[in-house]
């Protein structure tokens, strides 16, 4: 390039006003040249240029092809086994369903994959195994749901083409949606995350189960945290829900609205479950009672959040096993969707539960029935909440999901706790007196 740029602006002009002089029709032949050159050169570059870009989209593409953990005969074979009910014919509960359940290998999609199972109905799960938390215990809880014949799909909720192709291979009757950015304080740490799970993840799943023929029932987790700044208590689903405390909340609130455009203009049949602090057995180890039981038996100091004047934060805790009872009744309940092929024939129900404890309890409490089940004495920092998005209290009033669910929760935090002490003890392979663990 500097070549050429000095043939046509030489840096030396006197040399240039003698040649001007006398050579004008070499300078101008020159600069003809000059100018093809620089015209074949630019060729070259768009010609480089355009094979590169179509080489780099091969390789996508390819790669995309060659990466895909899910397609083919085999895959197919499996996802059809997985999702047939299994009930036994004249059984009084029915044919059984075929069910979808999103972050199936999470906490309470493991335990509403299993339960679903061992009544019998087909089960198909999907999850994207990111690392939010140590994706080795998802990796655990797929193992445990392979061993009852629930096959878990690697994949995004936000991947349409994989949504269709499950939708093209089974019927299902019903999604059990529970793939979330959860967590309340690391919202603000990565914002985007709950908005690609929560938001754009479940528009997705949406559009799909809008195309799907037949339209499935959803049944979906959003959560107490809804209720916000809501001081009226105990929450009931007629309180306000418009001033949520994290950007966590405000995308779970999204969703209810969300879900409810497409059951008003597809006839999805929609209902919403507001989890309060759900706990136990292979639960999510991001949550408090989990770290908590963590550091204790590592002798490590734990945070204590207080609220103001030192009031004690307090939550509804509600024991996984009552929250299954709370999924499996609000499928067996949902009426159908109206639609099909994008299609609305009629109104479709769309419905919203509380499923909570009734009973809140305080972190030191919590903190309490831990060292006791433990054996361990914590050591407490007591620091004052910090703004994160954190609200002071929790407490479910849950007469609705009572009266049309038939929800009644049967166990309390001591018994809860119990056993998921139980359980981590043996799944970490801690054994009392020494301080050999997994995690
Ligand atoms: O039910 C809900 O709506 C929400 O319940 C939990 O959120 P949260 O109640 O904040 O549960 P934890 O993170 O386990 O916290 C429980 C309590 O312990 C406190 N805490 C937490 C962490 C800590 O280090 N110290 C501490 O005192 C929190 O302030 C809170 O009062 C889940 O993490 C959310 O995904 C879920 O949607």
């Amino acid at each position: 390039m500097r070549v050429l740029e000095d043939d046509l602006f030489p840096s030396t002009p006197g040399k240039v006003k003698i040649e001007r002089a006398g050579t004008m029709n070499r300078q101008l032949h020159r600069c003809f040249a000059s100018t093809s050159t620089m015209f074949l050169w630019a060729l070259f570059l768009i010609a480089m240029t355009a094979s590169y870009l179509s080489f780099q989209s091969f390789v996508d593409t390819s790669s995309k092809y060659f990466a895909a953990s899910w397609g083919g005969l085999h895959w197919e074979r499996q996802i059809r086994a997985s999702a047939a009910p299994r009930r036994p014919p004249g059984s009084a509960a029915g044919a059984g369903m075929s069910v979808l359940v999103t972050g199936a290998a999470g906490f309470v999609g493991t335990h509403c994959s299993l339960a679903l199972r061992k009544r019998g109905d087909g089960v198909v799960g999907i999850d994207n195994f990111n690392a939010y938390y140590d994706p080795s215990l998802k990796k655990a809880r797929k193992a445990l749901l392979s061993s009852h014949g629930v096959f878990v799909v690697e994949g995004d909720i936000n991947d349409g083409r994989l949504l269709a192709k499950l939708f093209d291979a089974v019927p299902f009757t019903h999604v059990l949606h529970l793939a979330a950015q959860a967590g309340v304080r690391y919202a603000m740490e990565n914002p985007a995350s709950y908005v690609h799970s929560n938001i754009a993840g479940l528009v997705t799943l949406l559009e799909a189960c809008k195309d799907a023929d037949p339209q499935p029932a959803i049944v979906w987790a959003s959560s107490s945290s809804v209720y916000g700044l809501n001081d009226k208590v105990p929450f009931s689903e007629r309180d306000r829900t418009d001033q949520p405390a994290s950007l966590y909340a405000a995308t779970k609130k999204a969703g209810e609205e969300i879900t409810h455009t497409y059951n008003h203009i597809y006839g999805l049949s929609i209902t919403g479950l507001r989890f309060f602090t759900v706990y136990g057995p292979w639960g999510r180890p991001d949550m408090a009672y989990f770290s908590f039981t963590r550091n204790i038996l590592q002798g490590k100091p734990i945070t204590v959040y207080r609220g103001k004047d030192h009031v004690d934060l307090a939550r509804d805790f509600t024991y996984i096993d009552d929250i299954v009872k709370g999924c499996l009744g609000s499928l067996d309940t949902a009426g159908k969707s109206t639609g099909t092929g994008g299609k609305k024939r009629g109104p479709a129900p769309y419905r919203i539960f509380n499923l909570g404890n009734t009973s809140p309890v305080t972190v030191p409490n919590l903190v309490s029935i831990l060292e006791k089940h433990l054996r361990v004495k914590a050591k407490k920092n007591m620091v004052e909440m910090p703004g994160n998005g954190d609200v002071p209290f929790t407490h479910a009033n849950i007469s609705l999901a009572r009266q049309q669910l038939g929800y009644k929760p049967t166990t309390n935090l001591d018994v809860g706790l119990k056993k998921f002490v139980k359980w981590y003890l043996s799944y970490y392979g801690y054994t009392r007196g020494s301080k050999n663990f997994r995690q």
